[in-house]
């Protein structure tokens, strides 16, 4: 399909306030192209409005023949032959009818399926920062309404104005076939008709846009409020929500009320032309039989042509007015269309099979789309296949960018990733994305049944392979005791399963994708400390023999690594093995205190990464070397200058694992991540 680019090129804001003014002409060649492979059809349904407008107009003139020669005569004999005619022209009429129109049904809905499809395809492939910044209600009601506004300019629209256009061209020629004269001096009132459609389209243009505006707003009002219920319970926001929703219904509720108003004084305005013509015509007409230069019958036909004209002329220019108002419609979803995806697939792919997984990561730098800072700069490192790599670092960042370009949602400004030496962007965007499988931070459920959750990550899997898969996930015993087993339905919101029954699913799903690459995101972030403990087994089976790269402020897992990648403002700062960084004392080291002091842990995350190192008098630790951690030592936490300590209240005492050591248990004898001795068995 052409794209048709309009002023606002801003690559993905969708403006609410200034929609691009789009001509309908426009709007209509942007989504034409869709109507592909139905033009057949949509001859077909013309012919049929073409058909059936000959049989009106043939009907109209029997009724003058009726009128004239059966009812003024008085003729019995003269009635039959029009009138079987005249029936039979109704039933063909009628067929055809019914023909065209159950046709234009089908084309309609095809046409918005396909619309739909269109546009549901091009979303899915749009960046993650575009959901990001747009509210979701807005996007559902773009996707919903406005498609169907758009149906309406393209395939009722066409039908609508082929069939009023060929009904008002019969009529009219027949009005001037039965009395010319008196046909030009109607139709010299025809502009009116005209005049007053386009006095009203602008407006109805703009009230439109509004409406439909404010009908994204309210669904994303409503859709946020639900989403958001607990907050909106625990923090009594009933009264403040109820405020947002009556703001946003406000603005529909004038909006709709002043379309409604404009869409009468339309109509209103019509009848009174209607009336001013049906005058005129009764007037000439009256004259005309005055003087014998007309028939009773011809007036009536006269009369009944201007009588069944009018609808389609009518029809036209109303037709006129909700084109117009679609277009409205269309201009927002044009917006959508407009914004490029982030990633495209390469023209020459080179696909090279399953890759061993090899990952590198070559002077990546890349800014958000939107943003002028850096999120990451000069990026490098390298995995080898079955390695696993801990990405750390404080907040912000820039750790989840580093799985967002794995996965190619985003292409880096500069530098290049590369799988087996492939860089990402030769590969086809589905194998990449079957040779790497993400994990997310946000536990990713569908809403279908708990077969369906896991058998996502390999469609067509077996069962036996689904239930292996969940078993190396120790989610088969929480699985089988559900209500209904692997068929029991899930969803998004499900209260049914908890945070981290969730995320043993999820990686029942990754175990049966079996890629060679994998990106854990987080993936014990939001599960307490019992549950992230009982994902760790499964997460180990997942990650024997594949390359995984695992971003996580979670350093329980880091003895295990071959190598930790410590990455501060978007710059990896520190790199090695957990106890040379600990050895190291530095950004790593201070983050590891940070995570296993509890008690220390206000503090510490208020240092920056880089700070001066502290006086030795105030931070070197009192830990010994050498020791485990039953026998660390607890050293005072360094007051703030500000905050003088009570002298009854001393400053609290915290934990320091010494530098050098490598532990093999947290401090409260929970055993670290090498707690299972034989590697599971790879499915
Ligand atoms: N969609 C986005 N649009 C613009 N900027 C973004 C977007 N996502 C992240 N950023 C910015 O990029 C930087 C890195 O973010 P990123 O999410 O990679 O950090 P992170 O290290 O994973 O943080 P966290 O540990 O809190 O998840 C941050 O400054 C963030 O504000």
């Amino acid at each position: 399909m052409d794209e048709v680019r309009y002023d606002d090129e801003s690559d993905d804001e969708l403006d609410h306030e200034d929609s691009p003014t789009i001509p309908a002409r426009d709007a209509f060649r942007r989504f034409w192209p869709l109507t592909r492979g139905l033009r057949g059809r949509l001859m077909a349904v013309w012919l049929c409005t073409v058909v059936a407008a000959l049989a009106e107009t043939e009907a109209i003139l029997l009724f003058s023949d009726l009128t004239d020669h059966a009812l003024e005569k008085g003729s019995l004999s003269a009635f039959w032959e029009p009138a079987v005619k005249w029936l039979g022209v109704a039933v063909v009429g009628a067929l055809v009818a019914y023909a065209g129109n159950s046709l234009a049904a089908l084309l309609t809905e095809r046409f918005v399926m396909r619309l739909r499809e269109h546009v549901f395809d091009h979303v899915q492939q749009l960046p993650p920062h575009f959901f990001q910044r747009h509210r979701q209600g807005d996007l559902l009601s773009r996707l919903t309404s406005d498609i169907e506004a758009i149906e309406t300019m393209v395939v009722s629209g066409l039908v609508g104005a082929a069939s009023a256009a060929f009904s008002a061209l019969f009529y009219a020629a027949a009005a001037f076939w039965l009395r010319w004269d008196l046909a030009a001096a109607t139709f010299v009132l025809a502009p009116l008709f005209w005049l007053a459609a386009r006095r009203f389209s602008g407006s109805i243009k703009d009230v439109s846009r509004e409406g439909r505006v404010a009908d994204g707003a309210i669904t994303s009002v409503v859709e946020e409020s639900l989403g958001n219920i607990v907050l909106t319970q625990a923090y009594d926001r009933r009264d403040a929500e109820k405020r947002r929703l009556h703001e946003e219904a406000t603005a529909w509720f004038r909006a709709s009320v002043r379309s409604t108003r404009l869409n009468e004084a339309y109509e209103q305005l019509v009848q009174v032309i209607e009336t001013v013509c049906v005058l005129a015509v009764i007037g000439i007409g009256a004259w005309e039989i005055s003087t014998g230069r007309m028939t009773l019958g011809q007036l009536l036909a006269f009369a009944a042509f201007l009588g069944y004209l009018y609808p389609p002329v009518r029809g036209l220019a109303q037709l006129g007015l909700t084109v117009t108002a679609a277009t409205a419609g269309a201009e927002r979803l044009i917006e959508i269309l407009d914004v490029p995806p982030a990633v495209a697939d390469p023209r020459h792919a080179v696909d090279t099979g399953r890759p061993d997984g090899t990952v590198e990561v070559r002077d990546v730098s890349f800014t958000y789309p939107g943003t002028d800072k850096a999120a990451l700069t000069d990026l490098s490192f390298t995995v080898s296949p079955g390695e696993l790599v801990i990405v750390t670092g404080p907040s912000g960042a820039g750790k989840s960018t580093v799985s967002k370009l794995l996965l190619r949602f985003y292409d880096p400004d500069a530098g290049e990733l590369l799988l087996d030496g492939v860089p990402l962007r030769d590969l086809p965007l589905s194998r990449l994305r079957a040779y790497v499988t993400l994990l997310p931070q946000e536990t990713l459920v569908l809403h279908d049944t708990v077969r369906a959750n896991i058998a996502c990550g390999r469609p067509g899997a077996s069962e036996q392979a689904i239930v292996e898969a969940a078993k190396a996930a120790d989610a088969h015993d929480f699985i089988v005791r559900l209500p209904d087993g692997y068929d029991t339905r899930v969803d998004p919101h499900s209260a049914r399963l908890s945070g981290g029954q969730l995320q043993r699913l999820a990686i029942a799903r990754a175990i049966l994708r079996d890629a060679p690459v994998l990106v854990l995101d987080e993936p014990t972030t939001g599960l307490d400390s019992m549950a992230a403990r009982r994902v760790v087994k499964p997460l180990r089976r997942l990650m024997t023999g594949r390359t995984t790269i695992m971003i996580t402020h979670d350093l329980n897992l880091a003895p295990d690594a071959d190598r930790i990648l410590v990455v501060d403002r978007g710059r990896i700062v520190e790199t090695g093995r957990h106890d040379e960084l600990l050895a190291r004392g530095g950004a790593y080291a201070r983050l590891h205190r940070s995570q296993n002091n509890a008690v220390m842990d206000t503090g510490e995350l208020r240092l920056p990464l880089f700070a001066e190192p502290p006086a030795p008098d105030t931070y070197e630790p009192y830990a010994q070397q050498g020791q485990g951690p039953e026998q660390w030592q607890p050293y005072p936490q360094q007051p703030h200058p500000e905050q003088q300590p009570h002298p009854q209240q001393p400053w609290p005492y915290v934990y320091e694992a010494p530098y050098g050591t490598v532990a093999t248990s947290l401090s409260d004898g929970r055993p670290l991540f090498r707690d299972e001795a034989a590697p599971w068995p790879g499915i």
